[in-house]
């Protein structure tokens, strides 16, 4: 078996049939779009346009290109009548050439194409689709999902937003051409640790009376803003220094410009790629398959079915070394100052000055009332928690965008991981919930250990809430921290349950909610 050469890819999960020969560079790419004639994307008729179509752009592929020394394909996440079509004639194809079959995950062909397009050797990846909103970053062989929507695809929720608006599909790029004449207006801003949710934003803006400019641009800055937080804090938390967008949501100009002025904030290098390469496109399944053949990532065609769910993170990615983990965004302008990826915290004798410092890249309007709100709320729920049990600081002063408190002098928790730090953590996150709170961002940085308590920080995203769902998100995303950060998650994990089931009542209906948040199949 030759494990070099030329690649055929085939993409095909959604709206765009895409065929392309990748060797070491791009040699040919050919596409054949399905427009609906009404609504939104019809799998069926998506399918068919597909069936009718794929014959004739592969054959106009190879007459193009070199003969392909392996054939890969698009073996999903997508609309399982289209990923069938694409799949049976990769197998047909491959087995009449007598070439290896190789299976490409659609997201990592995304994120690949997008390292390839920037030269960026281990980004952050914001990838923002019709059907998905995730960020990623890779560690120890996985790419893994740092955030991701709780609902809906950000390309999807702007797109039905434009058809309950009579536009035709897809509507990002009409939306973003209505957006220029637009002024802002307050929207609803939804960012629960680091996930993300459209559905109560689309609603709003459907409903409201302003003019479609105001709504189509506040729908932007909004939902833009949202995606461009989750990406900062993934940068923060992981301390990489590059970020790639990528997915056909990239194409728009507002969303480039607040990751730019993001990343430029940051001292962070930013990339997209070029057009033909952003959207759903068959180059990124030919380059991808071309790395996976070279690893010896092929498949037998008894394993090479369609997964309409398949998830980024469940792809083995041989072709990566271990990078050593880089140092977490704590960068200081002095050691007793450091900067998350909200605020700047001054660590003083006794005290510590946390200040909420204002972001360029999301309207002014915005950003003053994310600001005053989450410094007022994070100052109620301090207190709030402390008197249900929770180990909190004490805070000596509040104004608009800064609290003043007690300084804690403890060991962050995930310089501090083990079994007995996170039952204790579980413990009082069992308290907190108790308590009718969710914490909103409860990750192991914003956990201290100090005399054998768990004092828990940065309330700045937290809320009340007594809904299982959102205690099942909280959670969420501490597990999601631990896989992303710890090698040995899973006694972590269990350790923290032990403490939870403890103190709360309610914790096995979480548990079981966390799961099913973790197994709920995004595609949508
Ligand atoms: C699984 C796969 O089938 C799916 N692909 C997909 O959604 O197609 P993609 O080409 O990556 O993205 C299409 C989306 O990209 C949006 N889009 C294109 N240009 C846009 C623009 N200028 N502004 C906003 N959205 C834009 C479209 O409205 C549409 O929702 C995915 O990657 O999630
Ligand atoms: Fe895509």
């Amino acid at each position: 078996m030759q494990r070099s050469g030329p690649v055929l890819g085939i993409e095909g999960t959604a709206w765009n049939l895409s065929a392309a020969i990748f060797d070491t560079d791009l040699i040919c790419l050919k596409s054949k779009p399905y427009k609906p004639v009404v609504g939104g994307i019809h799998p069926r008729e998506a399918a068919q346009h597909h069936a009718a179509e794929i014959g004739a752009l592969i054959c106009s592929v190879l007459d193009e290109g070199p003969r392909p020394v392996a054939v890969a394909f698009s073996q999903g996440p997508g609309l399982g009548p289209c990923l069938r079509i694409v799949g049976t004639a990769a197998r047909a194809l491959a087995l009449s050439l007598k070439v290896p079959l190789i299976g490409v995950n659609h997201c990592v062909a995304h994120v690949e194409i997008g390292r390839y397009a920037s030269g960026f050797e281990d980004p952050i990846v914001l990838y923002a689709s019709g059907a998905n909103t995730q960020v990623f970053g890779y560690l120890n062989n996985r790419y893994r999902i740092f955030g991701e929507t709780l609902d809906i695809g950000i390309g999807n929720a702007i797109d039905k937003f434009a058809r309950s608006k009579g536009l035709s599909h897809p509507g990002g790029p009409q939306i973003e051409k209505l957006a220029k004449d637009g002024t802002y207006i307050p929207l609803p801003y939804t960012v629960k640790g680091m996930d993300l949710a459209f559905s109560g934003l689309i609603s709003a803006a459907k409903d409201s009376h302003e003019s479609i400019a105001n709504v189509c641009y506040s729908l932007q800055e909004t939902a833009f803003a949202m995606c461009v937080e989750v990406t900062e804090r993934a940068l923060s938390q992981t301390g990489k220094n590059e970020v790639i967008l990528v997915g056909g949501v990239g194409a728009n100009r507002r969303l480039q410009e607040m990751l730019r002025i993001m990343c430029e904030a940051r001292g962070a290098s930013f990339a997209v790629p070029e057009m033909q390469f952003l959207g759903d496109n068959g180059a990124m399944i030919a380059y991808t398959g071309r790395i996976m053949l070279e690893h010896g990532s092929i498949l037998e065609v008894k394993d090479s079915r369609v997964n309409p769910s398949y998830r980024a993170d469940q792809v083995p990615v041989t072709w990566r070394s271990t990078i050593p983990t880089h140092n977490p965004d704590c960068s200081s302008d002095n050691e007793n100052c450091t900067r998350g990826a909200e605020a700047v915290v001054e660590i003083c004798e006794q005290s510590v000055i946390k200040r909420r410092v204002g972001k360029h890249y999301r309207h002014p309007d915005l950003d003053h009332r994310l600001i005053t709100e989450r410094t007022r709320a994070e100052a109620r729920l301090i207190s709030e928690a402390r008197r249900f049990g929770v180990p909190t600081p004490i805070m000596s002063d509040i104004t608009a965008d800064t609290i003043v408190m007690e300084r804690i002098d403890g060991t962050i928790l995930k310089d501090a991981l083990s079994s007995s730090v996170l039952k204790e953590a579980g413990r009082m996150v069992g308290h907190l919930h108790n308590a009718g709170i969710v914490h909103g961002d409860l990750t192991t940085s914003n956990m201290i250990l100090k005399n054998d308590r768990c004092y828990l920080i940065d309330f700045g995203l937290g809320y009340t809430s007594t809904e299982i769902e959102a205690r099942g998100v909280d959670i969420h995303v501490l597990f999601q921290v631990l896989e992303s950060t710890a090698p040995d998650e899973i006694h972590l994990k269990e350790a923290f349950i032990d403490g939870y089931r403890e103190t709360f009542s309610e914790a096995d209906d979480v548990l079981i909610r966390e799961h099913e948040i973790d197994m709920r199949g995004r595609y949508l």
